[in-house]
């Protein structure tokens, strides 16, 4: 499988505070990649020093082979690096299939034109409705965002991040804040992301991690702790000593 993502020794502090410590992984095509670690332990520090919403101090970031550690994140995400946030980013007055069909502008330079003549497009209007289908949310195409049950918002960004077209998905909590009954959906369309699709994700429920995750990379206090398979990462003494506190 061809290297998407590598990441050497990134190092991140804030103030006094050192966050990251030398943080090195890698993510290949079809790779389900889960970033644990305790509350604090610097994961959304290191996706965002990834994504390029945080200068790294130190270390590099390649995509697909190319250096992109002093890129923007516009410049990344134009490269094939999609991200959703922990707390939802969402326009809330917007139609679902406008704010889908607003991601395909941005993602096909259109967005400089005017916004009305979405109409124009009929090929993204396509698109938005096959990626809401994609996701169960046909019947809500046009109801407003802030309308929707929160898990269902939930599903709108990882429909956004795809509308990107992205090589790396970087999921931060997508199960945050959803109630328990309505996270079956959320894991349907987990287990449906295309399978070329390297995914890292940052998720505090160990049973979706356990189950989505063919490797684990386990964070404490910034640095990598372990780095291996879920069974590897169950049965290393120092991760339940460090984090799982318990035989898993
Ligand atoms: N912008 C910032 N300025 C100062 N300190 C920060 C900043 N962002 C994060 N921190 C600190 O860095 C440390 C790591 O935070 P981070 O949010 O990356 O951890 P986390 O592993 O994602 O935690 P959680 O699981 O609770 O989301 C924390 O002590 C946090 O308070």
């Amino acid at each position: 499988m061809s290297l998407l993502l590598e990441v050497e020794g990134l190092d991140k502090r804030f103030g006094g505070l050192h966050v990251t410590r030398s943080v090195s992984f890698r993510l290949a095509a079809g790779d389900r990649l889960a970033l644990i670690g305790p509350n604090g332990a610097g994961k959304t520090t290191l996706v965002n020093q990834v994504s390029g919403v945080l200068r790294s101090d130190k270390g590099g970031i390649r995509l697909g082979g190319k250096d992109v550690t002093g890129l923007s994140q516009a410049r990344r995400v134009r490269m094939g690096l999609a991200r959703t946030f922990q707390i939802t980013t969402l326009a809330p007055h917007l139609p679902v299939q406008r704010q889908i069909e607003m991601a395909l502008f941005e993602r096909e330079g259109l967005s400089a034109r005017a916004w009305r003549s979405i109409d124009d497009y009929p090929r993204l209007q396509d698109e938005a409705r096959a990626l809401l289908g994609r996701f169960g949310l046909l019947a809500h195409a046009a109801t407003p965002t802030e309308d929707l049950a929160y898990g269902e918002q939930r599903l709108i960004e990882m429909a956004l991040a795809l509308a990107l077209r992205p090589k790396v998905l970087l999921l931060d909590e997508p199960m945050a804040g959803v109630p328990k009954g309505d996270g079956t959906r959320l894991l349907s369309a987990l287990d449906a992301l295309p399978k070329d699709l390297a995914v890292l994700i940052i998720e505090h429920d160990m049973d979706l991690v356990f189950r989505f995750a063919n490797r684990i990379v386990v964070l404490a206090e910034g640095a990598v702790l372990a780095d291996g398979s879920p069974d590897q990462i169950r049965r290393d003494p120092r991760v339940r000593a460090a984090y799982l506190g318990h035989p898993a």
